[in-house]
């Protein structure tokens, strides 16, 4: 599991540590781990240290004194380190006069001759995008150039991941203690490039952000076993599509028959559409471990909703399933319940607008997990799944921006309905639902069709169980 911590918490845990360390400890420890990857990267791409071009933009705060002490550390192994300060009166004393010593120099303006620019504008003590002087800087970083971001890039709110304004982009970030959700979410997230941490030796509580791997995957998906038959494990039944929308109910049977449940069963009008599709399908009512509902539902048709609500089993309600729902009904449940909103759907389930969604994504999906009393899985370009009373919100750190094409969250719905049918709770199911669709989105690659996501399940399920 990556676990990624707000800056309060990170403040917090470095006041503890600098208590019991000398002054200034933590920012050397910070400074040669972020020149140990600098040195690592130039190492790559000439072949040594020595000799080689440096920029540090240089920012008035802690994280311009940590960029000057790594310039002076490359400095002493030759590299010729040029800092250029955001603001010439206001440079890290300390870390200038070490950078001075190592015979680094300052400079007013950005050299374009360069092997390797080290963005030390702003780290966690950043608010807002790059205002114009750091701007200005960010603007003149020469193209082609590799550009390592100290502890985040400058311009990405590190706990939310928004990007109010300029930000710098870059190939690597060097994150100081603990990864900060701002370097898991979008657009911060692709704006950080691969991301390296140093440990500084924090000591940190629970984290408030977590992203899935690999592994984790693999611990959570219901595997067969020798004594397993179709019913133990599970049946998940789909109440989707309409005469206006048959292809929603084919695209969530699609997911939820390659998410490991025993049989998926389907009850609603496209059942010829699904049959000539999927001859497993079981059709009308019957017995499940989950109900898929609301893709393709279309109007009137909150009966189906309150009954199924009403139900014992596990139920995932996604698109018109969730027009109008009650917090009270949803709160009295007692098996698992998901709710998977896109933004427009979680606006209309707080009442407020989609850009406020939009805007702070992780405060929205916190507050419809703690109204609800449901796992809510909130789709976007980074998909995010908190439930209520839970600390840690998921981010889904597979997927492709190709993802957003018609029917891709039908195929989800169904995916982690599946889950659910096998026994997942509402956050495991969405979250592991998310990464498998991500995963076999990047698969398919390309402009891709929702079904030839579905098709792509069973590989990416393999890549995670067998890697
Ligand atoms: N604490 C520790 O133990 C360790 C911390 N470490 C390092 O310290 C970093 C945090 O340092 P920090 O707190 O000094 O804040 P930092 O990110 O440098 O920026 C604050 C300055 O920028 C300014 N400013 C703000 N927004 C701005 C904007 N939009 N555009 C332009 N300017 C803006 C703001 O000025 P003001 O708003 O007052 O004008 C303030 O002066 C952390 O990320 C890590 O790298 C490591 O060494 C490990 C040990
Ligand atoms: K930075």
């Amino acid at each position: 599991m990556r676990t990624a911590y707000s800056v309060e918490t990170v403040r917090a845990a470095e006041r503890e540590l600098m208590a019991r360390l000398p002054e200034g400890a933590l920012m050397l420890r910070a400074a040669a781990g972020l020149a140990a990857v600098c040195a690592g990267l130039l190492a790559r791409r000439r072949g040594r240290v020595y000799g080689s071009r440096v920029v540090l933009l240089v920012g008035p705060g802690d994280n311009g004194g940590d960029a000057l002490y790594a310039g002076a550390r490359l400095a002493r192994r030759g590299a010729g380190v040029t800092a250029v300060p955001m603001d010439p009166e206001r440079m890290h004393a300390g870390g200038l006069a070490a950078l001075r010593a190592a015979g680094g120099r300052v400079a007013q303006a950005v050299p374009q001759r360069a092997d390797l620019v080290v963005d030390g504008l702003l780290g966690i003590g950043g608010r807002g995008g790059l205002r114009p002087a750091g701007a200005a800087l960010a603007e003149r970083i020469p193209p082609g150039v590799p550009v390592v971001a100290v502890d985040l890039p400058s311009g990405v709110d590190a706990d939310t991941g928004e990007v109010a304004g300029p930000a710098v982009t870059a190939d690597v970030t060097v994150t100081f203690g603990a990864y900060k959700p701002g370097l898991l979410i979008d657009p911060g997230a692709s704006r950080a490039g691969a991301v390296h941490l140093v440990d500084i030796g924090l000591e940190l509580p629970e984290p408030e952000v977590e992203a899935l791997q690999h592994a984790d995957v693999a611990g959570l998906l219901p595997e067969p076993t020798a004594s397993s038959d179709k019913y133990r494990r599970g049946v998940v039944g789909i109440v989707a599509g309409s005469a206006q929308y048959p292809g929603a109910a084919v695209l969530a049977v699609a997911g939820a028959l390659r998410g490991g449940a025993g049989a998926v069963r389907y009850v609603g009008p496209a059942a010829d559409s699904v049959l000539a599709r999927y001859p497993e399908t079981l059709i009308g009512p019957g017995r499940v471990q989950a109900w898929v509902i609301g893709p393709g539902l279309g109007e009137g048709r909150a009966g189906e909703v309150a009954d199924v609500l009403a139900g014992d089993a596990a139920v995932l309600v996604d698109a018109d399933g969730l027009r109008g729902l009650d917090p009270a009904v949803l709160r009295a449940r007692t098996a698992p319940t998901l709710l998977t909103p896109h933004a427009g759907e979680a606006a209309a389930l707080l009442g407020v607008s989609r850009e406020s969604v939009e805007a702070g994504r992780l405060a929205a999906v916190r507050r419809l997990a703690e109204r609800y009393g449901a796992a809510v899985l909130l789709k976007g370009s980074t998909t995010l799944v908190a439930s209520g009373g839970v600390r840690a919100v998921r981010v889904n750190p597979t997927g492709t921006p190709w993802l957003a094409t018609a029917g891709s969250g039908d195929v989800l719905s169904g995916l982690a309905g599946s889950l659910l049918a096998g026994g997942l709770s509402g956050a495991d199911a969405g979250s592991v639902g998310a990464y498998l669709h991500g995963l076999a989105a990047r698969r398919t690659g390309g402009p891709l069709l929702a079904h030839q996501v579905a098709e792509a399940l069973p590989a990416a399920w393999r890549d995670t169980t067998h890697p």
